[in-house]
């Protein structure tokens, strides 16, 4: 097991990641506070992982709620159920919550924790690529909207990430796919090494080569706990983790929440970025091509949907949390393995890396 810390003053926290760590009692028991535990699961991750936590948990007031899976369910009347649980068995302020599954079960618990009784403590146990490389680490929590992916949420983070490398086993590779999005993004905004990493051992990680999991993993998590500490809340370069999400969200609402996943939408998100990028004459042409070539090679979408037009990608991406001043703005390359956030491109420009 290799751990490593997101530094946040007294708010910081252990992320541990390692082969086995689903059991570790000793994991869990500094984190909770009274004696009353709510795991949150999904109905495919609990028939997988939830016995395995209840164990190291023994001794412990445990109970569940198994919500339905899907991005589709990640709604208010959905979100619900957590609060029901936690009222009926009368759950009090020193309660923890748990996230057990990926990205979904995530940021709604850790959601349901920051809303309930004001405030209360959880841990995140991520069990898909995406959620151990990036949803579980920064406290970004929420649910979507009809209108719009995440648009109801808050700040707040974790006691402790605990990623057991044992549980991406079962996963199915469409899932593993879209997680790479995510490790790809950090390469692409902030480690050109990394980048020349990910390119040399993508049939690794696409053959879940557990070395090179573990590297990326570490790798990713390194990257988001060290801008994570430079600006919890996205006053500023926390936006750069926001690569290729403008049009990604946009692809997810567009189509309907579930229909693309979050990491596919990235994927093609990122392109449609390095388009732009390229547009401006910040990215090269060898560039662009490298940077679609090592998204393909992750067997992500490298384009949007056929049915969203330009015009209508364009009106999705107007509803994003980075609009200021009814402005878009949007994260684009300088290089490889260098981003910023700008609003300086033509509505032209912006159509045309759409098209
Ligand atoms: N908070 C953040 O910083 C942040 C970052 C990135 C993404 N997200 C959010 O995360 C969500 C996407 O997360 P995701 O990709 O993990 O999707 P997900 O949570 O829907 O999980 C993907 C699928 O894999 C299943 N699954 C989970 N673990 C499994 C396992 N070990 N074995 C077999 N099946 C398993 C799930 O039940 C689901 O069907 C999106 O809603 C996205 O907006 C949040
Ligand atoms: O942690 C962050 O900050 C991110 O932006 C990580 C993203 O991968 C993630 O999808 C996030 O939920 C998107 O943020 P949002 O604020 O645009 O909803
Ligand atoms: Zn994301």
């Amino acid at each position: 097991m290799r751990t490593l810390t997101v530094e946040l003053g007294a708010r910081s926290y252990p992320i541990h990641i390692g082969s086995g760590l689903l059991h570790h009692a000793d994991l869990y028991r500094p984190h909770l506070r009274g004696t009353q535990v709510l795991i949150v699961s999904n109905t495919t991750v609990a028939p997988l992982y939830l016995e395995a936590v209840r164990h190291a948990l023994d001794g412990y007031q445990v109970r569940e709620v198994i919500l339905p899976d899907g991005e589709s369910y990640k709604t208010l009347e959905i979100w619900n159920q957590i609060f029901d649980a936690l009222l009926k068995e009368r759950f009090a302020r020193d309660c923890t919550l748990i996230a057990l599954g990926g990205g979904v079960i995530g940021d709604m618990t850790g959601f349901a924790a920051a809303c309930y009784q004001r405030g209360v403590a959880f841990i995140q146990v991520p069990t898909t690529l995406l959620a151990q490389v990036d949803s579980s680490v920064g406290g970004k929590t929420g649910i979507n909207h009809p209108a719009g992916k995440n648009m109801i949420g808050a700040f707040h983070q974790p006691r402790a990430v605990i990623a057991d490398t044992d549980t991406l086993s079962t996963l199915p590779q469409r899932e593993l796919s879209a997680g790479l999005a995510e490790v790809l993004k950090y390469g692409f905004i902030r480690d050109a090494a990394f980048l020349d990493w990910l390119e040399c051992h993508m049939t690794g990680l696409m053959s879940r080569d557990p070395d090179a999991l573990a590297h990326a993993i570490w790798r990713s998590c390194e990257l988001k706990a060290q801008i994570v500490a430079e600006d919890e809340f996205e006053s500023g370069s926390r936006a750069l983790l926001n690569f290729g999400h403008t049009f990604g969200h946009a692809i997810e609402t567009g189509v309907g929440y579930g229909e693309w996943l979050h990491g596919e939408a990235v994927g093609a998100g990122m392109c449609l970025a390095a388009t732009l990028s390229a547009h401006l004459g910040w990215l090269t042409d060898a560039e662009l091509e490298r940077a679609r070539h090592l998204i393909a090679s992750a067997s992500l979408p490298t384009a949007r949907p056929a049915h969203l037009s330009p015009e209508r990608m364009r009106e999705l991406m107007a509803v994003d949390k980075k609009v200021l001043a009814g402005q878009l703005r949007l994260v684009l390359l300088k290089q490889l393995g260098e981003a910023v956030v700008t609003s300086e491109f033509a509505q032209d420009a912006l159509l045309h890396s759409l098209g």
